[in-house]
């Protein structure tokens, strides 16, 4: 049996496909009320208009993790720790479905649980994919990463389905940093439509913060082409150009002068982690600077978007 901690939109999407390859899977969410109603009713309403399979068992109690040797955990990064230390967890394999940099630790998802679970071996899956579109079995890719190319191999066999095709690294930093930072990429992108500044400004910043993002991830020990990949250019092309996407829809109203929506944006909290990675090590992150002060409400777009222009000329 699988195990998806955490039933929000991505985690329920994955147990659905999963479902696909026939395995149990279970649900586990931490509102018991709610994931009885799942039971019953077989939707959720993260994701409206999609039936859950008779193989998943959606559950609000904990132990049934248990008899998992696989734990997939999909809660918000800025959660992980306090998920994992709230609930006494055993798995063999414990793979983060999660995007972002821990505030407080400036660790990524991996190490997160390496802290948590001594005894599990950590990976990180991440890539283009939105929990709606791999729930409706549209065709998806992802990346794994996992330092021991062995337990990668059976990890990408175990995950992958009809309609999820899973690829392997043994980059972990950079799986996690090409999911991580084109969160903040997204807000910038989004803030740039919503403040009516044209498709050019946006493909301007997407591409610089593909700069950006490779400085910063090459200096933390990520391969290039890791973020040339699905983690990273692949995702940054698709949250940057979508506004289903809610770090770019964060953006949008920063941009057009709207209340930010409720939805959990990954990047808000991912910009300010990545400027501290960034200053310890003498990294420039402009755009990333933008949108952290853009998000705090410390800079108008005007002015984020003066800022940008008025440094000195250099080099591509
Ligand atoms: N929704 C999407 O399309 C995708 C989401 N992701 C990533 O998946 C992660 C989760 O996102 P979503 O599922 O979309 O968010 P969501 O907001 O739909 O669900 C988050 C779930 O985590 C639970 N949760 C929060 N704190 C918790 C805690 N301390 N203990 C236990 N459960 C807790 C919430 O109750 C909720 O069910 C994020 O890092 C996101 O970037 C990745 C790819 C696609
Ligand atoms: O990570 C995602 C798609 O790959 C989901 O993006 P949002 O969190 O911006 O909705």
């Amino acid at each position: 049996m699988i195990g998806v901690l955490g039933a929000g939109a991505f985690g329920t999407a994955l147990a659905i496909t999963l479902a696909q390859t026939g395995r149990l899977v279970c649900l586990w969410g931490r509102d018991k009320d709610m994931m009885e109603r799942i039971a019953a009713f077989r939707t959720s309403p993260r994701l409206p208009g999609v039936t859950l399979p008779d193989s998943i068992a959606p559950t609000g109690d904990a132990a049934m993790l248990a008899d998992c040797e696989t734990l997939i955990l999909a809660v918000p990064m800025q959660q992980l720790a306090a998920a994992l230390a709230d609930l006494a967890l055993s798995p063999r394999h414990a793979v983060a479905a999660c995007k972002g940099v821990d505030l407080i630790t400036l660790h990524g998802p991996t190490a997160i649980i390496e802290c948590a679970l001594p005894m599990a071996q950590a990976s990180i899956l991440s890539g283009p994919s939105f929990a709606a579109d791999i729930a409706r079995g549209l065709p998806t890719a992802l990346s794994l990463g996992c330092a021991d190319d062995a337990v990668g191999v059976t990890l990408q066999d175990q995950l992958s389905t009809a309609t999820l095709r899973i690829y392997r690294t043994t980059d972990v930093v950079g799986v996690e940093l090409g999911g991580a930072l084109k969160n903040v990429i997204a807000i910038a992108c989004g803030a740039a439509i919503g403040a009516g500044l044209g498709d050019s400004a946006r493909a301007a910043l997407m591409t610089r913060g593909m700069a950006e993002m490779l400085r910063l991830a090459t200096a933390m020990g990520a391969r290039p082409e890791t973020l040339m990949g699905l983690s990273g250019l692949g995702d940054l092309a698709l949250t940057c150009a979508s506004p289903q996407s809610r770090n770019f829809a964060l953006g949008h109203a920063i941009g057009a002068g709207k209340d930010a929506p409720t939805a959990l944006s990954e990047g808000a909290a991912t910009a300010q982690a990545a400027l501290a990675l960034a200053n310890d090590r003498g990294v420039d992150l402009p755009i990333t600077r933008v949108t952290a002060a853009l998000v705090k409400g410390d800079l108008t777009v005007k002015d984020a978007m003066r800022d940008l222009l008025d440094r000195d000329l250099t080099k591509e």
